[in-house]
């Protein structure tokens, strides 16, 4: 199969008409470019909110840890995720891939069975993309395209002292779902389902291959207008709430037992003999949103999300001082009431590609 004849057959009658008239596609793919209609706002002018991420081979995954329909979700979910990060609705993507000579065209059309899944479930059109050829490894680079009300985006810069600092979700699942993934790897298969169900890894490993970001939870929490800040967690906890903290100008302060921690990492840390809390803060991919919202509407704001069948964890607050983040330790025994608290400044470390 030609270059043009595995384009169509990674893409021809992937979506349907309706999903790509309702994101006002007028040229899709198989032109110089895509065409989309500037979208009307309702009751209010719109901005266009724009993120590209790539993924690697090798470094942002491998044979035994992502099927290709796994790469294919995650490369457009995390994009996904950083449109949410600003409080955006995402409509369309270009779809950038970098082929090794050795796969088969079959190969790609898994990964766009991934990335289509991820698209529908998001309601995002694809419009178009690149396809090369590539020396060795497979390398996925996904745009994104969406909206927000005009001068309602969300930002790293806000947060204020006083503020509440949360999480959509449980964190350190990717990583720990990583680290089962990499100790379960032999040759070039990958980690079948059913053996991380055996494990009582499962909700680990698709953490880590289905990340579900929180587009929904960054809508409903931006309407409130009381958001100061977001951040969608890809490096890490630590290392998104250093880049809160420097962008705003605060301390964060987060107290290490309102942390979000999943029952089975929690089971999986102890049986691999693991600190869990090296997950939660330094692990990444979780692709949940940390932000900081007006104390008095955190609870109110809970409750909105609750509503609508969505956690949020406040895991600390934003105060004045020098930029950093403390993370403090007052996991002690709360029954005997010995709760004797430690600060320590929380290192800004999380994934790097050239660290
Ligand atoms: N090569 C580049 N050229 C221009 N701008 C870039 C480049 N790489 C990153 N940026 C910009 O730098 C900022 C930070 O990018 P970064 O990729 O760290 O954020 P992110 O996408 O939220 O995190 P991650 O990639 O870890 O998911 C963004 O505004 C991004 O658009
Ligand atoms: C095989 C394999 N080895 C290591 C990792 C861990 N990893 C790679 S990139 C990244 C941060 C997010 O990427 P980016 O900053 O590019 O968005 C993390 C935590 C992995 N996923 N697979
Ligand atoms: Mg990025
Ligand atoms: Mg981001
Ligand atoms: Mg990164």
């Amino acid at each position: 199969m030609d270059e043009f004849a595995s384009i169509r057959h990674w893409t021809d009658g992937r979506q349907s008409e309706q999903r790509l008239r309702e994101q006002g596609v007028v040229v899709g793919i198989g032109d110089d470019a895509a065409v989309v209609e500037a979208p009307p706002g309702e009751g209010g002018a719109l901005q266009w909110v724009l993120a590209v991420d790539t993924m690697v081979e090798t470094v942002h995954f491998n044979a035994a840890t992502m099927a290709e329909a796994d790469v294919g979700w995650k490369a457009l979910a995390a994009n996904v995720s950083d449109i949410a990060a600003m409080g955006g609705v995402p409509r369309h993507a270009l779809v950038s891939v970098s082929v090794p000579r050795a796969w088969e065209p079959a190969r790609i059309r898994r990964l766009y069975d991934g990335l289509y899944a991820c698209a529908e479930h998001y309601g995002v059109a694809v419009v178009g993309g690149d396809t090369t050829s590539s020396p060795a490894q497979l390398v996925v680079a996904v745009t994104v395209v969406g909206t927000v009300e005009a001068g309602r985006a969300v930002r790293r810069s806000g947060a204020q002292p006083g503020d509440a600092v949360f999480v959509t979700g449980p964190i350190g699942m990717a990583s720990a779902g990583l680290h089962y993934l990499l100790a379960a790897a032999s040759g070039e298969q990958c980690v079948p389902l059913a053996a991380a169900e055996a494990a009582g890894t499962a909700a680990l490993v698709q953490a880590h291959r289905r990340p579900a970001p929180s587009v929904r939870a960054a809508r409903v929490l931006a309407a409130r207008g009381t958001v100061t800040s977001l951040n969608d967690v890809s490096d890490g906890l630590a290392s998104e709430a250093w880049e809160i903290a420097e962008s705003s100008g605060v301390k964060l302060t987060l107290r290490e037992s309102q942390l979000p921690m999943s029952g089975s990492m929690a089971a999986y840390a102890r049986r691999s003999g693991v600190e869990p809390l090296e997950w939660m803060l330094y692990g990444g991919e979780d692709y949940v949103l940390l932000g900081t919202i007006a104390a008095a509407d955190a609870a109110g704001a809970k409750a909105a999300l609750a509503a609508e069948g969505l956690p949020m964890y406040v895991i600390g607050t934003a105060e004045a001082g020098a930029a950093g983040v403390e993370l403090v330790h007052d996991s002690g025994n709360s029954e005997t009431g010995r709760r004797a608290e430690r600060r320590v400044p929380l290192a800004k470390r999380g994934y790097n590609h050239f660290g």
